[in-house]
């Protein structure tokens, strides 16, 4: 198991912010982190990088745990953190130098080389790091993540405030290095989730209120599947309803139905039959999921 998380509990003064929690995340997984503000996301990604100790509870990376052997996991673990902290007066090639020096890495100039052309900084690497943008800023801190290979990435909000480009360059980044490590990371935006992640792990009030995978999320709220159909003409909504399963049918334009049904028996069979007997057209029909969006704010909203 790449992190195992065991009745993880950190307690500030009398405020529990992580609650608790325990999770197991296998090799080669990448899985999104999400919560709403203050709800221990930030918290759980620093005792899991050694940056703090829980209160009580156990927390191991790639089988060592993080209380007995800190020097270890920091070897096997890469972090960015939430505010991305960088020597601003450094040049950024003479920065990962020095980030592969602590770490003691024998072929660190060509490690460094290979980090700098991998998150594209290679135009920039002769700059000071503060005289870079946010999103070459935020390269630069992946770099430092990753420069000693490790085998599990953890990166706390690692694409907020970058432009829709470099939103894309630095997804398709942390997809590739999911394909052979273990990548967890927390963010606000549903879509990079939906885009890069196998697996959601959603917290509230340091709680973990859904564990799932991605596509199957929303079960978590929703026990029903739904369909939408569009017919050539109108239908009657009493006669969708009739069919064997469905438990509510909702018009949602000119001719076309959200239909709501429970059980897993594939609705779009019914539907056909429906259709040749009522001697109707399907101009179209899919499946539908409940959004992100929404399943989040069903888990997270309220006390
Ligand atoms: N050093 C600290 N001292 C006291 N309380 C803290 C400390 N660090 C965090 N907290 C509290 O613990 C709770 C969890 O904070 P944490 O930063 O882990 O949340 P988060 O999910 O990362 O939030 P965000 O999405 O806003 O980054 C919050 O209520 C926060 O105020």
């Amino acid at each position: 198991m790449s992190i195992k998380v065991e009745g993880l509990t950190k307690v500030y003064g009398e405020q529990y912010a992580v609650d608790n929690i325990s999770f197991e995340i296998p090799k080669g997984e990448i899985v999104g982190f999400l919560g709403p503000n203050g709800a221990g996301k930030s918290t759980t990604m620093k005792i899991l990088t050694c940056y703090l100790p829980q209160t009580s509870g156990k927390a191991s990376v790639c089988g060592v745990d993080t209380l007995e052997n800190p020097m270890d996991v920091k070897r096997k673990v890469g972090y960015l953190p939430e505010s991305n902290p960088l020597y601003f007066d450094m040049y950024v090639k003479e920065y990962l130098t020095f980030m592969a020096d602590l770490y003691k890495l024998k072929n660190k100039k060509s490690r460094v080389a290979e980090m700098i052309e991998a998150v594209g900084l290679t135009k920039e690497q002769k700059k000071k790091i503060g005289a870079l943008s946010k999103g070459f800023k935020q390269r630069v801190g992946l770099a430092q993540a990753m420069i000693h290979d490790p085998e599990v990435l953890i990166l706390d909000e690692p694409t907020s405030g970058l432009d829709p480009n470099q939103l894309v360059e630095i997804r398709g980044l942390i997809k590739n290095f999911g394909k052979e490590k273990t990548v967890m990371l927390s963010t606000h935006i549903m879509q990079e989730v939906e885009a890069i992640c196998d697996r959601i792990i959603i917290i509230k009030n340091g709680k973990i209120v859904a564990d799932d995978k991605t596509s199957d999320i929303s079960r978590t709220v929703e026990e029903r599947n739904f369909i939408s159909v569009e017919f050539d003409k109108e239908v009657n909504i009493k006669d969708i309803t009739a069919l064997d399963g469905v438990s509510e049918v909702k018009e949602m334009g000119a001719n076309t139905y959200l239909i709501a049904y429970l059980g897993s028996a594939d609705m779009r069979v019914l539907v056909s039959r429906f259709a040749q007997q009522n001697d109707l057209l399907i101009l179209e029909m899919h499946r539908e999921k409940e959004k992100l969006e929404e399943t989040f704010k069903k888990l997270t909203q309220g006390e």
